[in-house]
């Protein structure tokens, strides 16, 4: 159930929810033997490595055109690049994501998948596995609590995603241990760097804290990683022009000159 403030939001975000409230969930119950997310986190900072989850994102309310490339190549690519984890849009209607985009690459991959969504019901869970499942603290309201816990109790880890620090105490309320921050604001779809480090020196040490949107440069990613950010979810500078080199270029952001 959303939280009150849904006429604030943007005109597309409320076409997503409209059209997240449409979708049918699964037929049946998924049971998923996730990969750890803290644990690709901890091995990639032992190697040097900024943790990024870099996203396959086809395009969005707010991109240009479209980019059709085989989402299994670009998060190979992606991979190739150091990602730690990926992020797969299976929103169709405004993001050209599809279960069955995540169903191959998490099928391609062995880093954890994200599955980057507006879920709003307990059925919704079930459309397809994935390590991670997103749920957005402003769109699932007061069923943030009964919506984490049936996903854990079908082993998916749950990145709790919060705007503010109202959110924030909500998100930790109901017990979430990984939290984003989205730099993007959902009622004017802009996006602010401070919004992150506004929030993070509220976020307990023992959450794995990611920063969530607007980072397009090597500065932007040193600058959320100085902020508290242990990771680092990147989609629209990453899918513009070469993935792999964008994504390389992100996670040696901290050994390079
Ligand atoms: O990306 C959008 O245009 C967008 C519009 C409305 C609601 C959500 C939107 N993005 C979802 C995301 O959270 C981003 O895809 C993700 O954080 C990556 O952001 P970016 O690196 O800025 O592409």
């Amino acid at each position: 159930m959303m939280d009150a403030s849904e006429d604030e939001l943007a005109p597309e975000v409320r076409s997503i929810l409209a059209a997240a409230r449409d979708r049918p969930g699964g037929e049946t119950r998924v049971s998923v033997d996730a990969r750890s997310f803290p644990d690709a986190v901890a091995a990639a900072e032992a190697e040097g490595r900024v943790p990024l989850v870099a996203e396959v994102k086809p395009t969005s309310p707010t991109t240009e055109g479209t980019r059709g490339d085989d989402p299994v190549e670009l998060a190979r690519e992606m991979v190739d690049g150091g990602a730690t984890a990926l992020s797969v849009l299976t929103e169709p209607e405004h993001f050209g994501g599809s279960a069955e985009n995540l169903r191959r690459v998490r099928e391609a991959v062995d880093v954890p998948v994200l599955r980057k969504d507006f879920l709003v019901s307990e059925a919704q869970l079930d459309a397809v596995e994935a390590d991670v499942v997103l749920l957005i603290a402003r769109f699932v309201g007061d069923d943030l609590s009964e919506l984490l816990a049936a996903a854990r109790e079908r082993g998916f880890q749950v990145l709790v995603e919060v705007h503010d620090r109202a959110e924030l105490a909500r998100a930790l309320d109901a017990g979430a241990d990984i939290v984003g921050v989205n730099n993007r604001d959902l009622a004017k779809l802009d996006v602010d760097l401070e919004t992150f480090e506004s929030v993070a020196p509220h976020v307990p040490d023992d959450v794995t804290l990611l920063a969530e949107s607007g980072v397009s440069t090597v500065e932007d990613v040193r600058r959320m990683r100085a902020a508290g950010a242990d990771a680092l979810l990147v989609g629209t500078a990453i899918m513009d022009g070469d993935v792999r080199a964008n994504t390389d270029r992100f996670t040696t952001a901290e050994i390079s000159e």
